[in-house]
């Protein structure tokens, strides 16, 4: 009898998965322009508190705030190329599926701003009104 073939191991297997999940960020940056505002913007909020050397607490929470709208836009993203592939036809719960995903992305993403403003905005103001 033939021996079946040998299943990679269980570390092989988890780093594919890692190699499967960055190929699916690298994909979705590749064609989503609303990621690659979010990574600009990203960058934005990175460098805005190196310079305003904000505590290491506030980092968390621009860390989170970050995550969770690069995690939300690409979920977004999955839905979106889900729902082209399941109804590329016109229908009313492809239109709803996507609306509602995109809904969540502002919600996130409103959510971040708020961080924002109340991270960066006093040391900001001080430092203007110091200046
Ligand atoms: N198959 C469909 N059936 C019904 N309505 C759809 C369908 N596809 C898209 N829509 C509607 O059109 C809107 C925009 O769809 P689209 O696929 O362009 O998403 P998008 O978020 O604008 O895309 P992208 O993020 O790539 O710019 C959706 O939010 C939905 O309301």
């Amino acid at each position: 009898m033939a021996k079946p073939a040998a299943r990679p191991g269980l570390l092989r297997r988890r780093l594919a998965s890692f190699g499967y999940a960055f190929r699916g960020v690298g994909a979705a940056l590749g064609s989503e322009v609303h990621l690659r505002f979010h990574a600009a913007a990203a960058a934005g909020a990175v460098g805005l508190g190196w310079y305003l050397g904000i505590p290491r607490l506030e980092w968390a929470l621009v860390a989170l705030a970050i995550g969770a709208v690069w995690g939300a836009e690409l979920l977004n993203t999955a839905v979106e190329a889900l729902t082209d592939l399941v109804s590329p036809e016109y229908h009313a719960l492809a239109g709803k599926a996507k609306d509602v995903a995109a809904g969540a992305v502002l919600v996130v993403a409103l959510g971040a701003l708020v961080v924002g403003l109340l991270v960066f905005g006093p040391p900001l103001w001080a430092r203007w009104l110091g200046a």
